[in-house]
């Protein structure tokens, strides 16, 4: 388990990391998300005890990372943002460094060096020094040496930045498979990487937290949510055909894609209606959707709102 109290650091006049406070429990894949120099690293710094909190506290497993920090380390994996440093080591020589540096010994030693590296396909490039390697490498290599010793608290910075789409895939999935009983902190600028592995998610802007709900709870803020969208082949003749559904608070015809979207009035759920209405006027529809909402909106709106605050 995590928590954070009124987590802060500040840089002379300037606050990077505002009062931040929440707890994550075990099987929580918790996701930062936030705008560039939002505060996301800093909180993760601040977390792992690689940088000394200004005011508030941080804890990691019950210990204090300020005042127990050999604890605090013990009990979680950090994969900072960018990639490990040891360029001129190979990962062998590196994951080997870390597994001593770990404790680890005799058999487990072995079998959680084997178990990394193959979790994260490095057998191919054991032996090449980091430097030398691609980004998508790199980042896997940071990875590796962030969960050797199987911790209970993972802290991952951006993990699948600079992966192609089969690594992040393949990322992902190594996350949710770890998630069962472990704390998971992400943070992503990606929205997609929320639905894929979260399931709690935490938006920071400003250096304040602003939201913290599961994904679902986010896209249901979404003027989107509940709205029913439909590529027609002649979208006026479908809006007409809509206009007398009482339970429709709006019908939006995107520019760019032709596409239809009719907005509900708050409560009110519209796909019946929406259907019925189509096909008694016998209007051809390609395509028809019930939307849950959309997080990009969503982040959009609450991110947006706090920069004008913040400039106020
Ligand atoms: N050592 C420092 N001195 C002064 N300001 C700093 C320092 N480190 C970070 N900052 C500032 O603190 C703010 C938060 O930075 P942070 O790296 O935590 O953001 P982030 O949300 O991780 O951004 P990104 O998504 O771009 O990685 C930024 O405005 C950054 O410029």
């Amino acid at each position: 388990m995590i928590t954070t109290t009124a987590l802060t650091k500040r840089y002379g006049d300037f606050t990077a990391v505002d009062q931040i406070s929440f707890t994550a429990e075990p099987g929580q894949v918790l996701g930062f998300l936030g705008p560039n120099g939002a505060g996301k690293s800093t909180t993760m710094k601040m977390l792992t005890g690689f940088l000394a909190p200004t005011s508030g506290r941080a804890t990691v497993c019950g210990f204090d990372v300020e005042e127990q920090p050999l604890q605090a380390k013990k009990a979680l994996g950090y994969l900072p943002e960018g990639a490990p440093s040891y360029g001129e080591m190979t990962p062998r020589g590196f994951l080997d460094f870390i597994a001593a540096l770990r404790g680890l010994s005799g058999a487990y030693r072995k079998q959680r060096l084997d178990d990394v590296i193959g979790r994260l396909q490095l057998e191919g490039v054991l032996d090449q020094s980091i430097d030398t390697l691609s980004k998508g490498f790199k980042r896997r290599v940071g990875l590796a040496q962030a969960i050797l010793h199987d911790p209970k608290v993972l802290i991952l910075d951006e993990p699948t930045d600079g992966l192609d789409p089969n690594q992040k895939h393949q990322v992902r999935e190594l996350i949710n498979a770890m998630a069962k009983d472990k704390v998971i902190v992400i943070s992503t600028h990606i929205l997609e990487e929320v639905h894929a592995v979260c399931n709690r998610a935490i938006v920071i802007a400003g250096g304040k937290l602003l939201a913290d709900a599961t994904p679902a709870e986010l896209e249901a803020r979404s003027r989107y949510h509940r709205a029913v969208s439909l590529t027609a082949e002649n979208p006026e003749q479908a809006k007409t055909a809509l206009a007398d559904i009482a339970d429709i608070a709006s019908i939006e015809i995107d520019p760019q894609d032709r596409r239809l979207t009719a907005f509900p009035k708050p409560g009110k759920a519209i796909l019946a209606a929406v259907s019925e209405a189509l096909s008694s006027r016998q209007i051809a529809v390609s395509e028809l959707q019930l939307e849950a909402g959309r997080l990009d909106e969503v982040f959009r709106s609450i991110t947006l709102a706090q920069q004008v605050e913040g400039r106020a």
